[in-house]
């Protein structure tokens, strides 16, 4: 298909397949009203359009050849369209909420992806005000190109062990910048191979022989001229990925790089020019950045789902297969209660999902300024609620997306179904930012401190008040003897409240019995990891039956309360199957957005799968070039042995 047909491939056609059509006619609510909320108000809305509107304008954002390009091919397409978002951003003084908007529309699908996720960031929150005023004006202008550097090739989760060094040398006023050994090799960061130009590098800082722990550093990489990489540096791309591949993540080995001493990030901290070290605010402020990109993933993790649930939701009520009974018409396959098992669940956590991350995102607004002014009360509990919500958010969109791609049957596994790069591309979720069961440990960490205060009586934190709710010897039974019962929200609440409270300080009553038995407290710790992750994760009627273990294993629901959930989550699911279109068109996502054949908002599923095929590589010709090179011989090899067979 030439590429101006494939331009048109994405536009909504005026015919609408049948079956999409009647789902939308007999739609229950106002789906604009409702696509106003996703989007956070009508304002919103308008504006996403008129930001698709600029972006799809564009020939490098409608992506039409994305299916069969290059890995150089693809990471060029990902570095034009970061130009064009960072010159957008510069021409129409767009704010964090529109560059992180037009970033979705892109499906972040940028190379330079961390210039605003992370390096512009950091410096907001790692720099000093001087610092800022030096430094903000050329990540904002894009003179300085830049990556977050902070994982190796010998360790990423264990921060306390990575290995390269910023030593201080009064003598000349700077910090010599190694990596000491072939582990301890930046390996990871985005941009870093071949786009970025600067990097904040975390180094164990060195002063006077004495090593002060984990600090950032501001690095040029490779000249301001011609690009080239500075003296001592030697930095590239680590290979392709999965998915993702737009993006350069790239390697970095410093050999006595030096930097003024003013390249290290003063907010937190300083080394004088004299040589002293002087530490300011908390101990970890300095790891405030990977806060709020664990936020930013809960946002992630909705708009994936949300992708997936679109497709999965659209192809199932318009591929019709099997029949209930024979000589019926063939049914839509989302009539099928498995089905609707499949799908429906990722249709009821994308606006889980989209409600969490305001939530989240809200408490890190107000905690953020809150450390900003100097107030770090809540930094704990923000850090705890960061890392369970992105461990969990991000575990439970890879599960999902999963069985939506097996809810489309082998279409789902053609890449012009979108929904395989989709699962591919949120795959890393569950690692980035804080590989999960790491960060599941660190919310079980604080949750076993607000059990012990719980337990004497001391105030919990403000999230955990259920530890002392469900505790009091006056707690209400739990209200379940019929249907109309499970649709209680605050019902439910009480539900997830009662059992979270039993497994919380089950894990809490484990570690401290092989505590008071003598283990050592990290064998202890190690010994009830799997306890203490539970303790971290958690969602409503589907949720409940999914882990019907903790709560018929805890004082929460007896068999028969647990009978009448799983009926009421059946119920359930019928009434959302009535609506399942209006709900995934509220999130009213653009084809070209979307980029699915099979969730295409017109619903021809069928000539969009064919006509993207005439677009694989292997149909420029007939004839393939390997049939003159390979077949042809081994058909007239088989033609002779034949011949002669028949002569014997
Ligand atoms: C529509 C399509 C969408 C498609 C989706 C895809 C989009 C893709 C877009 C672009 C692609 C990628 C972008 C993502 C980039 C990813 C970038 C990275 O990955 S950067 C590197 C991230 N690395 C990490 O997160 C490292 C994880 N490890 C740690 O954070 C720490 O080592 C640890 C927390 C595990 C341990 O901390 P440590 O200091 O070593 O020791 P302790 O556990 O003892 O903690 C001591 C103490 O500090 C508290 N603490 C720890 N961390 C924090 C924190 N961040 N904030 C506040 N407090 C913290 C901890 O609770 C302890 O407190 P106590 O009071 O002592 O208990
Ligand atoms: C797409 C992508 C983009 C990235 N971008 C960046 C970036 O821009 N900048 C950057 O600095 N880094 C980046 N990273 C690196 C990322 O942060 C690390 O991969 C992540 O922190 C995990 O570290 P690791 O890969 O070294 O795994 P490890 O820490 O070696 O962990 C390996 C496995 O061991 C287990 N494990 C480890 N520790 C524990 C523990 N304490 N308890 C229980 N189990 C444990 C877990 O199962 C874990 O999956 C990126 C990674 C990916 C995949």
């Amino acid at each position: 298909m030439a590429a101006a047909n494939r331009d048109a491939f994405w536009a909504p056609s005026s015919k609408v397949n049948p079956d999409l059509a009647r789902e939308r006619e007999s739609a229950t609510f106002d789906v604009r009203e409702l696509t106003h909320i996703i989007d956070g108000s009508p304002d919103r809305t308008k504006r996403r359009k008129e930001l698709e509107n600029l972006l799809y304008s564009e020939p490098v954002f409608r992506d039409v050849g994305r299916l069969s390009m290059e890995r150089d091919e693809i990471y060029e397409q990902g570095v034009l369209k970061s130009i064009k978002l960072f010159e957008w951003s510069r021409k129409y003084k767009w704010d964090d909420d529109d560059f992180e908007l037009a970033s979705r529309l892109a499906n972040h699908d940028i190379s330079m992806s961390l210039q605003h996720a992370m390096f512009i960031p950091a410096i907001e929150r790692l720099a000093s005000d001087t610092q800022k005023a030096k430094w903000l004006p050329r990540a904002l202008h894009y003179e300085m190109i830049g990556t977050y550097a902070q994982t190796e090739l010998g360790h990423g989760t264990n921060l306390m062990e990575l290995e390269t060094t910023a030593t201080f040398d009064p003598e000349r006023n700077e910090f010599i910048m190694n990596s000491p050994t072939v582990t301890s090799m930046k390996w990871w960061p985005g941009a870093l191979g071949k786009s970025s130009n600067t990097a904040i590098v975390l180094a164990q800082l060195i002063v006077k022989g004495k090593n002060h722990g984990l600090h950032p550093f501001l690095v040029p990489l490779r000249s301001m001229e011609d690009h080239t990489p500075l003296p001592g540096i030697s930095v590239g791309d680590i290979g392709p990925k999965m998915a993702l591949n737009c993006i350069d993540n790239g390697f970095l080995i410093m050999k006595n790089v030096r930097i003024p001493r003013e390249n290290m990030f003063m907010k937190n901290a300083e080394v004088t020019r004299d040589g002293r070290f002087i530490s300011r605010g908390v101990d970890k402020a300095n790891y405030a950045t990977m806060v709020l990109v664990r936020v930013k993933i809960t946002r992630w993790a909705f708009e994936s789902l949300s992708d997936g649930a679109t497709t999965a939701v659209r192809y199932s009520v318009v591929r019709r297969q099997s029949s209930l009974k024979p000589g019926e018409r063939e049914l839509q396959v989302l009539d099928y209660q498995s089905q609707q098992y499949k799908v429906l669940p990722a249709l009821a956590a994308s606006y889980a999902f989209l409600m969490t991350n305001r939530s989240l995102h809200r408490l890190y607004d107000s905690v953020h300024a809150d450390i900003m002014a100097g107030n770090t009360k809540l930094l704990a509990e923000l850090h705890c609620q960061s890392s369970a919500l992105k461990a969990y958010m991000s575990e439970v969109v890879v599960q999902l997306l999963e069985l939506c791609r097996q809810a489309c049957g082998g279409h789902g596994y053609l890449a012009s179904s979108g929904i395989g790069l989709l699962c591919a591309s949120s795959a890393p979720l569950v690692t980035v930012e804080g590989e999960n069961s790491v960060l599941y440990q660190q919310a079980a960490r604080y949750l076993m401190k607000q059990v012990a205060k719980a337990v004497v009586g001391d105030p919990v934190a403000s999230g955990f008040q259920y530890l002392l709710t469900q505790s009091s010897s006056d707690r209400p039974d739990i209200r379940i003897q019929n249907l109309a019962d499970c649709g209680n929200l605050d019902t439910l609440l009480q539900v997830y409240q009662r059992m979270a409270f039993s497994v919380v300080t089950g894990a809490a009553r484990k570690l401290q019995m092989a505590i008071e038995s003598g283990v050592e407290q990290h064998v202890a710790w190690n010994n009830n990891m799997v306890s203490l992750i539970q303790a971290a994760r958690f969602y409503a009627l589907h949720g409940i039956a999914k882990e019907a273990g903790y709560f018929l294993a805890t004082p929460t629901l007896t068999p028969d309360q647990f009978e009448l959930v799983r009926a009421a989550e059946l119920q359930a699911m019928a009434k959302v199957r009535h609506d399942a279109v209006p709900l995934v068109d509220a999130f009213d996502l653009h084809d070209i957005c979307l980029h699915s054949a099979l969730g295409c908002y017109d619903g021809n599923v069928y000539e969009r799968l064919y006509a993207l095929a005439q677009t694989s590589s292997l149909n420029k010709t007939q004839v393939h070039p390997a049939y003159y090179k390979h077949i042809r011989g081994l058909v007239k090899d088989g033609q002779k042995q034949l011949r002669q067979q028949s002569k014997l």
